[in-house]
């Protein structure tokens, strides 16, 4: 039966309907709502441009909405060479008008989309090609109905239990060799028959066998508000994380004193570090880092050496006021690590309360905190105990757009 396909496959993508049973939204009809940051439509079309067997697309929508579909295609490839056409005022309508439109493009093949079904993907499109190459002049994709289905009368009462083993829910994209769905669509409007409210209808009215190919489950139409929302969630799971790593580094020189306050825990010592506010060189590397995870500078631009209210401060103000930009960006900290590099005091006897520390200013629990120290085997700056480094990295996520 393999006749393989041997021309171009046309694409309608309906889009001019005014989903009222989903309901008004700001964005505009169904079509345009945002699912996973991006219009509805978007995702369907999407779909289309990368399948490379797909010829030329029509693009049916409602004559108010040019500017809506405009804004929704702005960052598809080859948006420029989609055939934008109006509408009618029923799914029967709008196809023809889409089908019309695809006329002195060379098509072989025509498959019909619902803009609201953007799940839509190359799986599901290989099949119904292969239908297509196989001879057939009309192919539905269809899944088996699952639910039991039952008959009611107008108050409610079950009339009859339908046997399922032969029923199938229509899917999108319906195909059909081009000129054959064209001439079907033409006399069904001659003959003013247009209560049809899917193509595979009119293919079986016109007296064309229509030939089943399997669906796909996830391929659903976005038919009612919670279609929307549960497709939103579906799209956000699905998002890549977006997670950020940021590091710091500081350094503090030491002089004589009576301690030093690293990671918020004041240690008694022989030396204390020098600076302009309370030299916490741990918490300043840690700040740099937490605010390198979201291009928000360094500590500098944020507490100027010069601005006096910073004088002898204790530096957990600078670390919470970078988390706050964090969380202002849409970003949860999910680890802060901190390497100390000192020959002296002992850092070990401190770890835990520092860790704590951190775990205390950041509001994160005490395992996403960790503080590690070294000495520098008495060489450099640091073996000479006269200054104390500090090296940090942040790991935040932050939320999809
Ligand atoms: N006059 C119409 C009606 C529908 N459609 C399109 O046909 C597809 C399937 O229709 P449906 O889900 O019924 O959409 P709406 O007609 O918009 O929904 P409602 O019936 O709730 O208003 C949609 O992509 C819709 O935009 C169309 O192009 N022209
Ligand atoms: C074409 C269709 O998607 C097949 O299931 C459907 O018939 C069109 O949507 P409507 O809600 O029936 O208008």
């Amino acid at each position: 039966m393999e006749q393989g396909l041997s021309g171009t496959i046309g694409v309608v993508v309906v889009a001019a309907g005014r989903g009222e049973r989903a309901g008004a939204s700001v964005e505009g009809p169904k079509q345009y709502r945002r699912i996973g940051g991006r219009p509805v439509i978007w995702h369907t079309l999407k779909a289309f441009l990368d399948w490379p067997k797909s010829g030329p697309i029509a693009v049916v929508i409602h004559p108010d909405d040019r500017a809506l579909l405009d804004q929704a295609v702005a960052d598809l490839p080859a948006r420029e060479e989609l055939i934008i056409v109006t509408g009618g005022a029923t799914r029967q309508a709008s196809v023809l008008n889409g089908l019309r439109a695809l006329q002195g493009h060379g098509v072989n093949y025509v498959m019909i989309q619902d803009g609201v079904r953007p799940f839509v993907n190359g799986d599901l499109l290989e099949r119904v090609a292969a239908g297509l190459a196989a001879g057939h002049v009309a192919i539905l994709p269809a899944v088996p109905v699952s639910d039991t289905i039952k008959r009611a009368d107008a108050s409610g009462v079950i009339t009859a239990t339908v046997p399922r083993h032969d029923l199938h829910a229509a899917q999108t994209p319906q195909s059909f060799f081009y000129d054959t769905i064209l001439g079907a669509h033409e006399r069904a409007a001659e003959e003013k028959a247009m209560a049809f409210t899917d193509d595979a209808s009119i293919a079986e009215w016109a007296g064309i066998p229509v030939h089943l190919v399997e669906g796909s489950i996830d391929n659903v139409k976005l038919t009612v508000q919670r279609d929307i929302a549960m497709a939103d969630e579906k799209l956000k799971g699905l998002a890549l994380p977006d997670v950020r790593t940021g590091n710091g580094y500081d350094v503090h020189q030491l002089e004589a004193g009576d301690g030093v306050t690293l990671c918020g825990i004041f240690i008694p010592h022989d030396q204390k570090l020098k600076g302009h506010s309370d030299a916490d060189v741990a918490l300043h590397a840690l700040t740099d880092a937490l605010l390198a995870t979201c291009g928000a500078g360094d500590i500098g631009d944020h507490f100027p050496p010069s601005d006096m209210r910073w004088k002898g401060a204790p530096s957990r103000i600078f670390l919470e006021h970078a988390a706050r930009i964090v969380q202002a960006a849409g970003g949860t900290i999910m680890n802060a690590d901190i390497s100390l590099i000192a020959e002296a005091p002992k850092i070990g006897p401190h770890r835990q309360a520092m860790r704590e520390k951190l775990a205390e200013i950041l509001d994160i629990s005490l395992d996403r905190c960790s503080v590690k120290a070294t000495t520098n085997e008495t060489i450099g700056f640091v073996g000479r105990r006269e200054g104390i480094a500090a090296i940090a990295t942040a790991t935040v996520v932050y939320r999809g757009a």
